[in-house]
C-alpha cells in the first residue's frame, strides 16, 4: 500500500549509522542491511550490519567507561535519565512517526508507546538515588554487617521489534540507574528508533561509551553469541521467543552471567458469568488487540463461562467489525500491518487449523492484499477447542479465539495447562473468586477486571518458561546490581577510657 510518511520535524534524528563509543560509525567491514516499512513493502534506510569484531569494540567502550561511571552519585545518573526523559517527551511527535514507518503500528499507539518508554527514564531517574543497602544485625559478637548495592559491570540487552522504544528503555533506564555501562542490540526490525533513542542520550550528555548500540539483521546469531560469551560483559537481558531465550541462556553457561528474560507468552483470558459483559468486552479488545495482537502480554485463549458466551461472542464481534485496518498513519486508522509476511503466514495457520477443526468465523479471517503482504483482518472466532494450535501456541497476531467452560475449577486446569506464564486476565465481581483465581493462574501477572496492565511501576515478567526477573517497579533496578555484604570483625569493644 502507497502511503505518504509524514516528514521528522527533525531530520537528524533519522540516522543510517550506529551509536559506539559517543560516535555515529558504520560497520567495520562496510555492509549494511535494508530496514522495510512493514505498511509499503519500501526500503526506509540502511543501517550497518554489525559482525563480532563491531560488537566487541562496542563492549570494550562499555568496558572503558565503566570505572568512571560506576563512582557517579546516584543523583548524578538520575539527572541524566531525567534529560534523557525530557528529549524523548520533546521529540514525541518525531519518535511515533519512526516507530509507525518501522513497526507499522498506528500513530496513536505510537505516541502511547513514546510516552510509556520515556516514563522508564523517568520513573528509574527516581530509584537511581534510592538504591539502599541493609545494616544487618549479625550473629557473631563484635561483628558489624552491612550490605551495599553495586553496579552488575557491562550489560548487554537484546530487545524485540514490537515496542521499538519501550523494550529498550525499560531495561536502559534500570542500567544506568544502577550505575551499569550497556551494550544494547537494537531489532534487526526497528532499529531507526533505537538509533534516535542513542542521539537523544547523546543530547542528555550520557558519557561517551555508557550507551553503545549494536545493529544487525543477519548477523543477529553472530552479535548474540558475542554478547552472551563475553567474559566483559556481567548481565544479559533479553525479551523476545521462549526458543531464542534458551539459545541465549545455554550461550551464557560458560561464563555465569546473570540473567533477565522476558520471554514469550500463551495469556489466558476468562470471563466469568458474574463478570460486567461491557467491562469484559472492553478489556478482551483492549489485550488482544493491542498492536494487532503483538505484544507478549496480549489475551491468547479468551475461555467464557457457558452463561455468557453467546453474548460475549457477539458483542466482541461487533467491536472488532469497526476497527479500521490500513497505513499506521491514515486517517481514523486503528490497527496497521503486522511486522513481516512471516507474523501474516502465523495468524493465517492458526486461522485455518481453526478452521479445519470446527471454528466459526464470526468477523475476519483474511488476508487483506490489496493492502499489501503484511495485512490482515482482525478476528474473532468461536467455538475454539483445547486441540487447536492457537491453544498451544502464541498467535501473535490479531485473532480472538473464545473457548467455552463450565466451571472455575475448569477453566484454571484449562489455563494453567501450558509450559509458559507471563500474564494471566479474569473477570469477576465476586471478591472472594478474584483472590482465589488470581492465586491459582500460574502466571507472573494478573488483570483483573483490566485488560491492561503494564506501567513502569509495576514488575513486569513472567514464570514458567516465559523468563524470569522482573523489570519496572523498584525491583527493576535490583536486576542490574549485586549485592556486596561487609563483615566488620572486632567491633563492639568498650568505650576507650570507660572505668571497669
Ligand atoms: N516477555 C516479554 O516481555 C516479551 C516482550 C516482547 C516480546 N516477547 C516475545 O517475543 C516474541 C516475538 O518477538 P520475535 O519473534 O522477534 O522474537 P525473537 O526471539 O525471534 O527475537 C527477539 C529479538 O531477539 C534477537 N534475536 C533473535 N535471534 C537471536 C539470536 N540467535 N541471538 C541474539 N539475538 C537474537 C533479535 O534482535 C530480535 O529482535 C514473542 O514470543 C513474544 O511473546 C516477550
Ligand atoms: O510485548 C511485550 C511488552 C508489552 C508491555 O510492556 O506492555
Amino acid at each position: 500500500m502507497e502511503h505518504s510518511v509524514p516528514p521528522l520535524n527533525d531530520k537528524s534524528l533519522l540516522k543510517e549509522q550506529t551509536y559506539v563509543n559517543g560516535e555515529w560509525i558504520n560497520a567495520k567491514s562496510g555492509k549494511t542491511f535494508e530496514v522495510i516499512d512493514p505498511a509499503s513493502g519500501k526500503p526506509i534506510g540502511n543501517v550497518p550490519e554489525m559482525d563480532r569484531a563491531d560488537t566487541e569494540a562496542a563492549i570494550a567502550a562499555a568496558a572503558a567507561a565503566l570505572p568512571s561511571f560506576r563512582k557517579t552519585t546516584g543523583r548524578e545518573r538520575s539527572r541524566m535519565l531525567r534529560k534523557w526523559y525530557q528529549l524523548m517527551i520533546d521529540n514525541a511527535d518525531d519518535l511515533a512517526k519512526l516507530i509507525t514507518w518501522e513497526n507499522g503500528k498506528p500513530m496513536a499507539d505510537a505516541k502511547g508507546e513514546v510516552t510509556y518508554a520515556a516514563n522508564f527514564f523517568e520513573w528509574f531517574s527516581e530509584e537511581a538515588p534510592r538504591t539502599y543497602g541493609q545494616t544487618i544485625p549479625a550473629s557473631v559478637a563484635g561483628n558489624r554487617v552491612f550490605t551495599l548495592k553495586e553496579p552488575v559491570g557491562v550489560v548487554g540487552l537484546i530487545t524485540p521489534w514490537n515496542f521499538p522504544a519501550a523494550m529498550i528503555t525499560r531495561k536502559i533506564g534500570p542500567a544506568l540507574a544502577a550505575g551499569c555501562t550497556v551494550v544494547a542490540k537494537s531489532p534487526g526490525e526497528t532499529p531507526f528508533t533505537a538509533a534516535a533513542l542513542a542521539e537523544l542520550a547523546h543530547r542528555a550528555g550520557i558519557p561517551k561509551g555508557v550507551v553503545n548500540f549494536v545493529t544487525a539483521l543477519k548477523n543477529t546469531p553472530e552479535v548474540g553469541e558475542t554478547i552472551t560469551s563475553s567474559k566483559i560483559v556481567k548481565k544479559v537481558s533479553f525479551t523476545g521467543s521462549t526458543g531464542v531465550g534458551k539459545l541465549l541462556m545455554k550461550q551464557s553457561a560458560d561464563t555465569l552471567k546473570k540473567l533477565s528474560f522476558e520471554l514469550g507468552g500463551n495469556a489466558p483470558f476468562i470471563v466469568f458469568d458474574d463478570a460486567d459483559l461491557e467491562t469484559a468486552v472492553a478489556g478482551a479488545i483492549a489485550s488482544k488487540f493491542r498492536s494487532s495482537g503483538q505484544t507478549c502480554v496480549c489475551a491468547n485463549r479468551i475461555y467464557v463461562q457457558s452463561g455468557i458466551y453467546d453474548a460475549f461472542a457477539e458483542k466482541v464481534a461487533e467491536k472488532v467489525k469497526g476497527f479500521k485496518v490500513g497505513s499506521g498513519y491514515g486517517e481514523g486508522v486503528t490497527h496497521g500491518p503486522l511486522i513481516h509476511d512471516r507474523a501474516v503466514s502465523k495468524v493465517e495457520a492458526h486461522v485455518q487449523d481453526a478452521v479445519k477443526q470446527g471454528g466459526k468465523v464470526l468477523v475476519g479471517g483474511q488476508k487483506l492484499p490489496d493492502l499489501g503482504d503484511n495485512y490482515f483482518q482482525p478476528t474473532v472466532i468461536r467455538d475454539m477447542t483445547a486441540d487447536m494450535a492457537l491453544a498451544r501456541e502464541e498467535t501473535f497476531g490479531p485473532v480472538a479465539g473464545l473457548f467455552k467452560f463450565d466451571t472455575e475449577a475448569d477453566v484454571i486446569k484449562l489455563a494453567n495447562d501450558t509450559e509458559v506464564g507471563l500474564a494471566g486476565y479474569f473477570f469477576s465481581r465476586d471478591i472472594q473468586r478474584c483472590y482465589r483465581v488470581a492465586e491459582a493462574l500460574e502466571v507472573g501477572m494478573v488483570g483483573v477486571n483490566t485488560g491492561l496492565i503494564s506501567d513502569p511501576a509495576a514488575p513486569f515478567g513472567g514464570v514458567k518458561e516465559s523468563g524470569f526477573g522482573r523489570e519496572g517497579s523498584s525491583l527493576g533496578i535490583e536486576e542490574y546490581q549485586i549485592t556486596k555484604m561487609v563483615t566488620l570483625g572486632g567491633m563492639g569493644q568498650e568505650l576507650q577510657g570507660a572505668s571497669s
